[in-house]
């Protein structure tokens, strides 16, 4: 369970990047956070993540106070997450397989269970055969699923995807959603960034929606 209680956050150019939010994620569900561009979503998930603190407000992740994460238990904290980015986050400089192990190789997982894993989700986002590309020679769309790849590898109880879809065809995308569909039957809780109004609405899932910084509307279409 995600709970957001009466948040904002100030950037320190002054700037609101969100204003008085409060909403929640019900464990085991699967929520959009939709609104247009600048509207906050990145804000939002980073502020979960635990990437930024908010200025005000109360962040809970399964009752715990984000806010009182430190060191060892603000680890255990991200190690509950898989985040996938909207710039990626990835070593750039290295190979498809070394970012996408990372997760695993740090719970130190026996390489031979890391390798097949690595096979199985490269697989899921179609990326098999990819494991020795280096990440900066990939395009956004490959880069957007080894991101995801690396986020679900270590089956988190709550994935947070920022604009997974966003550099993908409609092919593609709607592969990376199933993806993200799989691993919600599975337990884990989504909580997917998208702008695109028609994915929110053809997949009938809750939604919260953010317009400049605040939320304007919650619910099911
Ligand atoms: N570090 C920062 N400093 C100042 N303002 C910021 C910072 N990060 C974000 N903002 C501002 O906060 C607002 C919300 O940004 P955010 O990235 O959360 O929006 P978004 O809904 O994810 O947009 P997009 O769909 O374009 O990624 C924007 O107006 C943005 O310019």
């Amino acid at each position: 369970m995600i709970q957001m209680l009466s948040v904002s956050k100030r950037y320190d150019d002054g700037y609101y990047g969100l204003r008085d939010i409060t909403f929640k994620v019900g464990p085991g569900k699967f929520v959009f956070l939709t609104g247009e561009s600048g509207a906050g979503k990145s804000t939002v998930l980073r502020l979960i993540y635990r990437a930024e603190r908010p200025t005000n407000g109360t962040i809970l992740v399964d009752g715990a106070d984000t806010a009182a994460a430190h060191g060892g238990s603000l680890t255990s904290l991200r190690r509950r997450m898989g985040m996938v980015f909207q710039d990626y986050m990835l070593l750039f400089d290295r190979t498809v397989y070394e970012n996408v192990e990372l997760p695993l190789a740090v719970r130190g997982v026996g390489k031979g269970i890391i390798s097949q894993e690595v096979d199985k989700y490269l697989d899921q986002v179609g990326l098999a055969g990819y494991q020795r590309r280096l990440c900066c020679s990939l395009s956004g769309g490959e880069k957007q699923r080894v991101a995801l790849a690396r986020a679900l590898i270590a089956k988190p109880d709550i994935i947070l995807a920022d604009e997974p879809t966003g550099n993908l065809d409609l092919s593609n995308g709607e592969k990376i959603v199933e993806v993200l569909h799989d691993a919600n039957r599975q337990g884990a809780t989504v909580f997917m960034a998208t702008h695109d109004l028609y994915l929110v609405q053809s997949t009938r899932l809750p939604f919260v929606r953010l317009r400049g910084g605040r939320k304007v509307e919650e619910g099911n279409f």
